[in-house]
Parts: C-alpha cells; structure tokens; sequence
C-alpha cells in the first residue's frame, strides 16, 4: 500500500517539494521570534539600550511579515496539491471501476462502493490537504525547536528527551486500537449507505411496503446505526484519552523546566532572556508532539481509506482486452457463432473485494453448469429464436456473447473471430442487448436515448421513437422528450421503458441484436406493431430473439429450443410443431392470443 501511495504521490512530485520548502520556511521563521526576544531581554531590556530594541522590534515585524505570507502561502499551495490528487485518484478509481467486469458489481454491494468513490477519497484528501502538511510543519517546527534549545542549553535539551520514549509509546499503542476501531466504522458506515441505496429505491420501498415489512426494515437500520454510533464514540473515546495523557506528560514536563531554569537563574548559570526563550521553546516543542499526537488520529483513519481505495485500485478486472486484441473488421452482418460452449457461473469468492460484497455473498458456492456443450451458427442478416424453459440459460448466450462473463469452455464468434480476440469496445458496440427490464438513468427520455448517439439530431429522434412504437406516448407528454423519466425508469410503464431502449437500440445501430424478452411487456397490438416496423432493420442485421411468448419468434428463420442449458430442437415453427416435443409442449402451456394460429 505505501508503494502505491508512494508511486502515486511521485506524480506530484515537483509540486510536492516546493510546498515542503514553504512548510519548512514557514515553521523555521516561527521559531525566530523566540530566539529574537532572548535578545530583547538580555541586550535591549536589561542592557537598557533602547535603539537595539527598536531594532530587534523592526526585525520582529519584518519576520512576522514573511510568516504570514509563507504560511497564507504554504496553505493555498497545499489545498491546490491535495484538491488536484484527490480529482487524480477519483479519476483513477472511476476508470478503474469502469473496467471492472459485470460480476464484479453482481457481487459488489451499490452503496459500498460509492463510499469507497466518495467517503473514503474525502478520507484521503483530508490526509493530503490538512494532516500530511499539519505532520511536516509540526516535525520542522519540533526539529528547529529542538536544535534552538540545544544551541542555548544543552542539558535542558537532554532532560527534555526522556519524555520522548514515553510519548512514543502511549501513542503507539492508542493508534493501534485507533486503526482496528477506525476500519470497523468506515465498513459500518459502508452497509448502512447500502442499505440506504437499496431500500430506499422505488423499488425496495415498493417492495417493503406491499410485504409490510418496515418494523424489520427498521430494526434492522437501528442494529446498522447503533453499530456506528458506538464505534464512533469509541474512537472519539481513544483520541481524546492521547490527547489527555499527552498533555498530562507537557504539562508535568513544562513545569519541571520552570522550576529548574528558575533555578539556574537564581544561580546566575544562565541569564534571565535565556530562561524565557527557553520555556517558550519548550512549549514550541511540546506543541507539535501534542499536534502530531492529535494528527495520529486523523492520519491513522486517512490511512484506513487510503489503503480501501488502493484495495480497489489494485483490484485486476476479470474481463479486460488482451494485449493482442482487435477491432473487428468493418462490414454488413456478423455472424455468431457458439462452439461446444460449457458455462457455470463462478462463485462470488475473488469476483469482487471481499469488504464490498458483505460476507454473505463471499460465502457463495457455485450453482452448477448454466450451458453444457451448445452449439449455434448463426449466419450474417439471419434471425434466431431462442426459447425453453426459465432458467434454461437463454439469457446467459446473451451474456457470453458480449464478454460479461466467460466461457469456461469452448468458443464464442463474432463476424469469425473468437469474443476474446476482439476489444471489448468493438465487441459491445458491434452488439446491442436489449433485456426484459432495462434500466433507463434517473434523466430525460431525451438524454437516455443520447446515450447510444450523442450527436444524433431530433429527426432522428422522432423517427427511432416511432419506429420503437413509443413516440405517440412520447407526443403526449406535456414535456415530450424532456419527460424525466424516474429512478431505474420506474415513472414510465414497462412497457414504455422497453420500447424507449429499443428506441436507443435502432439509434445504437449494432450489426448483431439480441432482443432478451425485449418485448414482453407490450400487448399484442403494439407488439405487432412493432414487430412491422422493426423488420426491415432487423433484415439487415443478425438477431437473436429471446423470447418465452412463442408468437414473438414464430416468423425467425431458425428456433432453437434449450433446456437445462443445452440445445434440445431446432427448427421453423411449423417444424417443430410436429415435432411434438419440448416446443409443442411449451406452445401448449402458454395461453394462445387471438391471432396466434
Ligand atoms: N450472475 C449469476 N450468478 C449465478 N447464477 C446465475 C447468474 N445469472 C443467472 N444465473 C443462473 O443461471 C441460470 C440461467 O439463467 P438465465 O438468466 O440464462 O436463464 P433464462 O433461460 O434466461 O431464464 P428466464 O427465461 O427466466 O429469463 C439460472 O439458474 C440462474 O439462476
């Protein structure tokens, strides 16, 4: 961790060292006041000479000065440095997220990892803007404090260090059940954002209030809550009991300095300026250990989400692009193709960061094969029909193909080469999933479907709206394409949300379409509807129909029939039909619609 830290600091290195000569100015000049008033008293005060006090006076004013605009300096210079490598690592950490694979985020809790993107950056910038320049000037101040004492009474000095060892360890030790405590809470504060996220979407709320469960809800937001309430108080409870001891071991030291300075004042050993500057450097000295002690704290907790950024940072994607990967060619259709495919979704365990997924995730075992040896040829501008069983794996062909997951077995092919040889940014743009329940941002209808043609101006617009079936809904609205469409899309119907993204799909324009139940929310009607205005594009291009309503692939130029994971028929509609097998059953179990011959 501190070699990443380190790596990542050395980035900012040029900037690093010249706020670190304004730090060291700026503390060194803090002490010169000290050493100037042992003059004031000795050679100006007692000697009686008033022009050598105006002098020491001007000079005071003209330190003081360079004091002020060193540390107005030092501090703006450090909330420049910290601001920028807090945007460096919230970059770092988003690109790096970005990369991740789907299984990371199935495994990863939503609200724990938004407290990594924010509470635990905050963390580290708090580290880099506030505690590591408090840490610097504090030591520059302890050393210059230190040295200064030494030049005017050596012995002094020594006494004064045999507090050092006692210091030291009344602050190793808190800091340790400091770094347990601190940890503890950030992974508290992680669930409880979680469940936040969770049950307060539309969803979730819809969810607990229709099965009535809100008093458990609750207690359980109370246990999460408590949890972080008592943590909280414990790491209150072990820095303020640092300070405490500290100031208790200042404050023992600072009056046997006064006692044995008086002393050998009264002796004559040395003179009465001398024994001021050296009390005050004694409380120069001791404050920075009283600050560093304070700073322990907040260093020991920045470091905490220092090190949970870097866990993600160091956290290799699944699924990334091999060095050797390529574009596929450009052109018309792409054929698919999936050769002797076996597939099992893996356990969570090493998916994703442990401390994201809770411990109940990490603990899940694998459920089995999804795909046993499947096999399909799907040729450039053809159309094929995938239907069985829920739970058959029709929607995991989907997933391979796009590189979400895996084979762990066999190959998938698009337009000929294997899936794993391609970037996956000419992968997922040659193809375009449209699921069962897509999930549209909390935005305009407008700026959803911008999402797949950013530059795609209002006629086209309108007219994927009207081919998606959706624009008549759309006219209808009082604010048309500006209409916001809710959390997940839950303020439109399903089947509005589901006609919007096939909207985004026909403006996407993939070259292979896999429509996964896409329409299974329409009524007939406007199923059909549909279906007409979607052919001459899906003519063009190769498709894959997922679908449980037989009506909807019952015109595609090849049905395949899956169960358990593996191919059982295929064949056209009326072949099948025949056939009387698993197909014939399912077109007898699944009411008929009127036009359903
Ligand atoms: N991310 C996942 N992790 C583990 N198992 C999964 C995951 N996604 C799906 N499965 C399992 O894989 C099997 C096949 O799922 P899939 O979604 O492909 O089925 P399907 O045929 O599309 O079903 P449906 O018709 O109900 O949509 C199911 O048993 C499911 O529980």
């Amino acid at each position: 961790m501190t070699r990443d830290f380190a790596r990542f600091l050395r980035r900012f290195a040029g900037r690093i060292s010249l706020l670190l000569i304004l730090i060291v100015v700026q503390s060194a000049l803090s002490i010169i006041p000290i050493l100037i008033g042992q003059l004031v008293i000795d050679e100006g005060v007692l000697a009686g000479d008033a022009a050598r006090l105006t002098q020491l006076g001007m000079f005071l004013v003209a330190v003081a000065c360079m004091h002020s605009v060193t540390a107005f300096a030092e501090r703006a210079f450090a909330a420049r440095i910290g601001e920028d490598m807090v945007l460096r690592l919230r970059l770092d950490l988003y690109d790096h997220l970005r990369q991740q694979s789907v299984g990371f985020f199935n495994s990863a809790k939503t609200g724990a990892i938004a407290s990594r993107v924010h509470g635990d950056v905050t963390g580290v910038q708090r580290l880099i803007s506030g505690t590591l320049p408090s840490v610097v000037s504090a030591a520059v101040t302890l050393l210059s404090a230190g040295i200064a004492l030494i030049i005017l009474e050596w012995r002094l000095a020594v006494a004064v260090l045999v507090a050092v060892p006692l210091v030291y360890g009344v602050t190793a030790w808190i800091s340790r059940a400091l770094k347990i405590v601190t940890r503890k809470k950030l992974t508290a504060n992680a669930t409880l954002v979680s469940r936040v996220v969770e049950r307060f979407s539309a969803a979730g709320v819809e969810t607990i209030q229709q099965y009535g469960c809100a008093q458990l809800e609750r207690a359980a937001f109370n246990v999460d809550a408590m949890r972080i309430r008592d943590l909280a108080v414990r790491q209150v409870m072990l820095g303020a009991g640092l300070s405490a001891a500290l100031t208790l071991t200042m404050g023992v030291a600072t009056a046997g300095a006064y006692v044995v300075t008086g002393l050998w004042t009264i002796s004559g050993t040395v003179s009465m300026g001398t024994m001021v500057a050296m009390v005050a450097l004694l409380a120069r000295l001791y404050s920075p250990v009283v600050t560093l002690s304070g700073i322990k704290v907040d260093l020991v907790a920045a470091l905490v989400s220092l090190n949970r950024v870097q866990e993600v940072l160091n956290f290799k994607p699944h699924i990334m692009d091999r060095p050797d990967a390529r574009k596929l060619p450009p052109g018309q259709g792409a054929s698919v193709v999936f050769s002797n495919v076996s597939f099992e979704y893996p356990s969570s365990t090493g998916l994703s960061i442990p401390s994201l997924m809770g411990e109940k995730l990490d603990k899940q075992a694998p459920r089995g094969p999804t795909l046993d040896r499947f096999d399909l040829t799907v040729e450039p501008g053809m159309t094929v029909g995938v239907v069985g069983l829920s739970g058959a794996g029709k929607s995991t062909l989907a997933r391979l193909l796009v590189r979400s997951w895996e084979a762990t077995s066999g190959r998938v092919l698009v337009g000929g080469m294997d899936v794993r040889r391609l970037t996956l940014e000419s992968l997922r743009s040659t193809i375009c999933v449209v699921s069962q329940a897509p999930f549209l941002f909390n935005d305009s209808i407008r700026a959803n479907l911008l999402m797949a043609k950013p530059d795609a101006d209002e006629d086209e617009l309108v007219s994927v709206c009207r081919d998606a079936q959706i624009w008549s809904v759309i006219e209808a609205a009082p604010d048309g394409l500006e209409t916001i469409v809710g959390d997940g899309g839950l303020q439109m119907s399903g089947g509005e949300r589901q006609r919007i993204s096939i909207a985004r799909l026909l403006l996407r324009d993939p070259r292979v379409v896999v429509l996964d139940e896409a329409t299974s929310h329409l009524d007939n009607a406007t199923e059909n509807a549909l279906q007409q205005s979607l052919q001459p594009y899906l003519k063009q291009r190769t498709c894959l129909i997922i679908a449980h309503r037989l009506a909807t692939v019952r015109h595609a130029d090849l049905i395949v029939v899956m169960e358990g994971g593996s191919l059982v028929e295929k064949g056209c509609h009326n072949d099948l039909i025949e056939a009387g097998g698993l197909y014939t059953r399912l077109s007898r179990s699944i009411p008929r619609y009127p036009h359903e011959s």
